[in-house]
């Protein structure tokens, strides 16, 4: 499973630049036939200009056929980030997940909205989790700010994900979270973690890039810089069965100890 993360400077609110930097992205992921491509959060808009609400999606029409028509193009899955996307009254946050012949298999809204930037003033929060198959694997997405919140990882590896993505817009002062949370994400589940973060500025935003793919050891098979780039690496989904053997926490876990509420 050939896994391609990209890595762009966002133009903040050029929704028409953005779109055009995506197509070209994905058009050079895929001639080097990657399986998977990944994009990382909010890339129509940035994260997120004052106009958002205008300049957001509607109910997802445009990303929908822009994903479908590149997947399907180049039989390729893609797990489209996220984009701002006008809903009714409100705007989400939605990663749309598209399998090799363009069908949608998945749309999620980003659960747990970024407090400390204010994004609950804004967006809407969703409440449903993503998971869905592509080519026969189970995989799940969450998106940024989530990737904090252990017990809704939980959820998606115990609904039998092998594979997380994170797209996120995440900012440079808290880098080494970034890169610790990913890596404790896919040690205490045991699946694969592939983290798209975008670079470049919005507003005081310093976005850190440092996309990585990391193996359910823990190991990172790829990682970004600060720069634009396409990261890549091969997923072997063999690793999973071998690691949940020798160290088995699905079995040994305590589930009738914990009280999460
Ligand atoms: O949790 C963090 O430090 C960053 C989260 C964030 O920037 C977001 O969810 O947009």
């Amino acid at each position: 499973m050939k896994i391609s993360a990209i890595q762009f400077a966002i133009a903040s609110g050029n929704v028409e630049k953005n779109y055009q930097i995506t197509e070209q992205y994905i058009r050079a992921a895929a001639s080097q036939h990657a399986d998977i491509i990944v994009l990382s959060e909010m890339w129509n808009t940035s994260f997120y200009p004052e106009n958002v609400k205008d300049l957001a999606d509607n109910d997802g029409k445009r990303t929908r056929a822009f994903l479908s028509c590149l997947a399907r193009e180049y039989k390729v899955n893609i797990v489209g980030g996220s984009v701002a996307n006008r809903r009714g009254a409100h705007v989400y946050n939605t990663t749309y997940i598209v399998d090799r012949e363009g069908q949608i298999v998945s749309a999620y809204d980003k659960v747990h909205l970024f407090t400390p930037g204010h994004e609950d003033e804004v967006f809407a929060a969703g409440n449903q989790p993503a998971v869905f198959e592509l080519d026969g694997i189970k995989m799940a997405s969450v998106t940024c700010y989530d990737l904090r919140f252990c017990e809704w990882v939980r959820m998606a590896a115990l609904a039998e994900a092998q594979i997380l993505f994170v797209p996120a817009a995440w900012p440079q002062p808290r880098l080494e979270h970034w890169q610790i949370l990913n890596r404790a994400r896919a040690i205490e589940n045991q699946f694969f973690v592939i983290a798209v973060n975008s670079c470049g500025k919005a507003g005081s935003y310093q976005f850190c890039g440092h996309s990585m793919i990391i193996d359910p050891w823990g190991a990172v098979l790829s990682q970004g810089d600060g720069r634009e780039q396409i990261i890549t690496a091969d997923a072997d989904m063999s690793v999973i069965q071998k690691i949940r053997e020798r160290i088995n926490v699905f079995r040994d876990r305590r589930p009738d100890l914990y009280d999460l509420r």
